[in-house]
């Protein structure tokens, strides 16, 4: 079993009062061996990495993506979300062939790696490819097919979403999980929307749907059921005993938020596309006071282009911040905690991952403070969440793996990757 010691290094467990500390970190397999002041090693570890100047901490898990759409970045802004939808993507994702998909989750993946995301949650379409884009990349992920129920009865689509789980559930190492996804209420009749969740509850499986992200949504559940999107699931029983990840949970009135009360899962916030998309600010105070878990993610880099995690922790507790006028909103230890372990409980991974703590998967990442921004060091959580960037990632460690060192990735060739990425995203979009 392969041992890897990292020395001399800043500390920040995440775990719940524990202070930043000096000290040693051993990795064993897959595993946090030890964590302590000054390690001990009775045999030499096989590979020692100085932390002087470094920062360990749990790696950023991204609690709601499209990793392929990497291939569609900056390629539409500026548009409202359903012209930005129905205009651009579908089309543009009509001619993804499986390969592209591949391409496309590989240089998501690559973008997470170097931002100091290790585990995400995926909502895609021929999700074998994502699935071995997933195994090849090293990360962890909670992957599901995305149903829509357009002119059709979805079957193929209810097929496809069975067999990922059938097939890929705890490949990779056990790095991957899988969900079913119905894609949101407006893609969703209640017919089969019912069906799903009784699928999902008789073979305890969880659930990721969009939520309430935009107005128009809310407008258009209305005049179909006149219902609010949260109130249209509620009734078809998504949240009586189901796990259930809900992304953006934008458009919640105070009724919303109390229906959602003791659910189990919770909301992937996603504030960047959000303010991107000029969709309007998720009332997480709310849903905090409601004791509703809370997780962070970016969506697809097709709507919210980056996929830096740390600028989803900025935006999340500036927007709260503002909102309602207090800066004591959401401080920079609870939206760290929001973007480690509060989205490991959504993804269902919190016993493995989220917090630094021997005994759990070895899933860290070790950010660089020798830079200008960075220094001094007075309160170790307020500097990463309000000044460090993906970019100060050095190194990303997945299960036990090193997946970048030093900025450079160690599993697959960038050049490779680059050529790809750019020839298939020049296909797809031509014309649109
Ligand atoms: N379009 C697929 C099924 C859905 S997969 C996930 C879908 O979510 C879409 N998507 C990405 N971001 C968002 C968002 O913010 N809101 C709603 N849908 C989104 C994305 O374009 C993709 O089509 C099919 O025909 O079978
Ligand atoms: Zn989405």
């Amino acid at each position: 079993m392969k041992r890897t010691l990292i020395t001399g290094c800043t500390i920040l467990t995440m775990c719940e009062g524990d202070a930043p500390f000096v000290g040693d970190l051993l990795i064993e397999g897959e595993r946090i061996a030890a964590i302590g002041p000054e390690l001990k090693l009775e045999q030499p570890a096989d590979e020692v990495i100085a932390g002087k100047d470094l920062v360990a901490m749990p790696g950023l898990i991204n609690a709601h993506n499209h990793a392929s759409m990497s291939l569609l970045r900056a390629f539409s802004d500026d548009l409202k979300l359903m012209d930005w939808l129905d205009k651009k993507m579908l089309p543009a994702e009509a001619r993804m062939t499986p390969e592209d998909v591949y391409w496309g989750t590989m240089l998501g993946t690559a973008e997470m790696i170097a931002s100091g995301t290790t585990s995400f949650a995926d909502m895609y379409v021929h999700m074998d490819q994502v699935a071995q884009a997933v195994v090849d990349s090293g990360m962890r992920a909670s992957l599901t097919r995305g149903v829509v129920f357009l002119q059709d009865d979805g079957g193929k689509r209810m097929t496809e979403a069975l067999h990922l789980i059938d097939t890929w559930t705890g490949a990779g190492e056990g790095r991957i999980t899988t969900m079913l996804g119905p894609h949101a209420p407006y893609t969703c009749p209640p017919q089969p929307l019912s069906e799903i969740i009784q699928i999902a509850r008789s073979r305890q499986i969880p659930l990721h749907i969009h939520l309430a992200e935009t107005r128009e949504e809310v407008v258009k559940i209305r005049e179909r059921y006149n219902q609010t999107p949260t109130e249209y699931l509620h009734e078809l029983g998504m949240f009586e005993d189901n796990h259930v990840l809900l992304a953006h949970a934008v458009h919640l009135d105070a009724a919303d938020v109390r229906l959602l009360s003791g659910m189990r899962g919770g909301v992937a916030h996603n504030p960047v596309s959000n303010l991107k998309l000029g969709c309007g600010i998720a009332p997480v105070k709310e849903m905090l006071e409601q004791n509703i878990t809370v997780g962070l993610g970016t969506d697809g880099a097709g709507s919210a282009t980056t996929l830096d995690m740390f600028a989803e922790i900025k935006a999340a507790t500036w927007l709260q911040k503002l909102q309602h006028g207090d800066p004591t909103l959401l401080p920079a230890w609870q939206v760290l905690r929001m973007a480690t372990i509060e989205s490991a409980k959504l993804l269902q991974i919190e016993d493995e991952v989220g917090t630094l703590e021997p005994g759990k998967k070895a899933d860290l990442i070790l950010l660089n403070l020798n830079k200008p921004h960075l220094q001094p060091v007075h309160d170790l959580s307020a500097l990463i969440a309000y000044s460090a960037t993906g970019a100060d990632v050095d190194t990303t460690i997945v299960n036990g793996q090193v997946l970048m060192r030093g900025r450079q990735f160690t599993r697959f060739s960038w050049e490779e990757l680059r050529r790809e990425a750019a020839e298939r995203a020049a296909r797809l979009v031509e014309g649109l």
